[in-house]
């Protein structure tokens, strides 16, 4: 990365030609340089129509010039704003003439973010939740990623550390000052009280990553059967597209293929697999053994079968599996009530809805209020899990240097989740809570 100190610029708002473009200005000579160029200051945080000049005096364009003085800005460093015409010659005139500056350069990507983490004005949750607000797609994903760019989940991480700090700052006091009288006997018995309940707390909060990686990266359902069973017919009639090729060959799938489509405001992957068999051709057993793979990291498998006794899914995966029974219109005399979860035809529409609607089923239920406050990437996941690890070594030793240790190691995983770890001094937790008189 270049030098903090350069003023940086680059068009922010989308593909050209648009309406307007919004070309963002950060740095220490950004409101100079956007003087010169307007020909004058312009009130700060008020939209300012002026006449955008390069220094030879030729008119660039007229726009909204707005202005933040740092910090009260997205970066925190002096920002402009400039709302242009939305033409690919105007945007790359004044994109040259910002160029010709001393110290100014093009933003490299991230650039603008960066500077806000660096200035305190986002931390890294932050961030991520803004890039995802930015390629959110469904309602479920503008939501998740709305609760990660506002703060919403920093704030509940941010009250789990302090917590965390408060507890070793007991515990510190006990080990350095066990021999005071004004100290409270055994501060352990009222800290591990709550150490315990904010163990749940971070537990239950851990088991909702599986629903942010559901809104964030689809739920993935599998179609997988023998050949024949009507696999990609039903991914095309679920996907209401001509996708995979269907003949009555056996055999006629081999790459996997998949599709988005969207229920109730989520991603749903449906992946269409090669028939499973035992094949002898490579490419057919190539196909297969991509299908057993994707298996495995399936959310929902749709084992597919045109008769009772053709299931093919190994029942004992830890996975959901639903048994489809398919071509209902020429095999519905075959089928016992009891021997499928939903019975199917392409032909049908009765039956792919309630196919439709047991899918729906499965997905997370979103309708609590801060159903949204959950993980939304793996990283998250992994450092709770850290944390979790060093609170139950916490819990579990009598040595208090262990304990102090292990809850420093808490608060630390949850420190490299925001990129903020708590630098809060301990002692000043301890001189505040007690008397100690020295
Ligand atoms: N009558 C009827 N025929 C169907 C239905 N679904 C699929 N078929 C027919 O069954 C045959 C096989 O369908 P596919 O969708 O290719 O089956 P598949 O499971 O993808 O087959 P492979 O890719 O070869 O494993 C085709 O001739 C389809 O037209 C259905 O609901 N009703
Ligand atoms: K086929
Ligand atoms: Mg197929």
């Amino acid at each position: 990365m270049s030098a903090a100190s350069d003023t940086i610029y680059s068009l922010s708002s989308g593909g050209l030609p648009s309406g307007v473009a919004v070309i963002r200005i950060s740095g220490p000579s950004a409101l100079t340089v956007c003087e010169g160029l307007c020909g004058g200051p312009v009130p700060p945080r008020v939209a300012t129509l002026r006449t955008i000049r390069s220094r030879n005096g030729d008119v660039v364009d007229q726009g909204l010039v707005l202005s933040f003085p740092g910090p009260a800005s997205f970066t925190g460093e002096d920002c402009v704003e400039l709302q242009v015409h939305g033409g690919r010659a105007v945007v790359d005139r004044l994109l040259d003439e910002l160029a010709t500056f001393p110290t100014f350069r093009h933003a490299e990507a991230g650039e603008f973010s960066r500077r806000a983490f660096a200035h305190v004005k986002l931390d890294l949750l932050e961030i991520e939740g803004l890039a995802d607000l930015i390629s959110a797609e469904t309602e479920m994903q503008r939501r998740l990623a709305g609760e990660h760019a506002r703060g919403g989940v920093s704030q509940l991480y941010q009250g789990w550390a302090k917590r965390l700090t408060h507890a070793r700052a007991m515990i510190e006091a006990e080990l350095d000052f066990a021999d005071e009288d004004d100290v409270p006997g055994s501060v352990s018995d009222m800290i591990w009280q709550d150490t315990q309940k904010l163990r749940t707390e971070i537990a239950e909060h851990l088991a909702g990553a599986r629903t942010g990686a559901i809104i964030r990266d689809g739920y993935r359902v599998v179609i997988s059967g023998p050949p024949n069973a009507g696999k990609s017919s039903l991914l095309n009639a679920l996907a209401k597209q001509d996708i995979a090729i269907v003949t009555d060959i056996a055999g006629t799938t081999r790459d996997v293929l998949s599709v988005d489509i969207s229920l109730a405001g989520f991603v749903v992957k449906l992946f269409d697999t090669a028939g499973l068999r035992e094949a002898v051709d490579p490419v057919e057993r190539e196909g297969i053994r991509r299908a057993m793979a994707l298996l495995e990291d399936a959310d929902l498998i749709l084992s597919l079968s045109d008769t009772p006794d053709g299931f093919m899914v190994p029942p004992d995966s830890q996975i959901e599996i639903l048994r489809i029974a398919t071509k209902i219109d020429i095999s519905s005399e075959s089928w016992d009530r009891a021997a499928a979860d939903v019975f199917v035809s392409v032909e049908q529409p009765e039956g792919l809805q309630s196919l439709i609607s047991a899918l729906t089923a499965r997905l997370p239920d979103q309708t609590k209020a801060d159903s949204f406050a959950v993980p939304s990437r793996r990283r998250h996941a992994d450092h709770l899990t850290q944390c979790l690890t060093a609170l139950d070594e916490a819990v579990e030793s009598v040595d208090l240097d262990i304990q102090s240790e292990q809850l420093r190691r808490a608060g630390d995983a949850l420190g490299r989740i925001t990129g903020r770890v708590d630098v809060e001094d301990l002692l000043d937790v301890i001189f505040s809570e007690f008397c100690i008189g020295k």
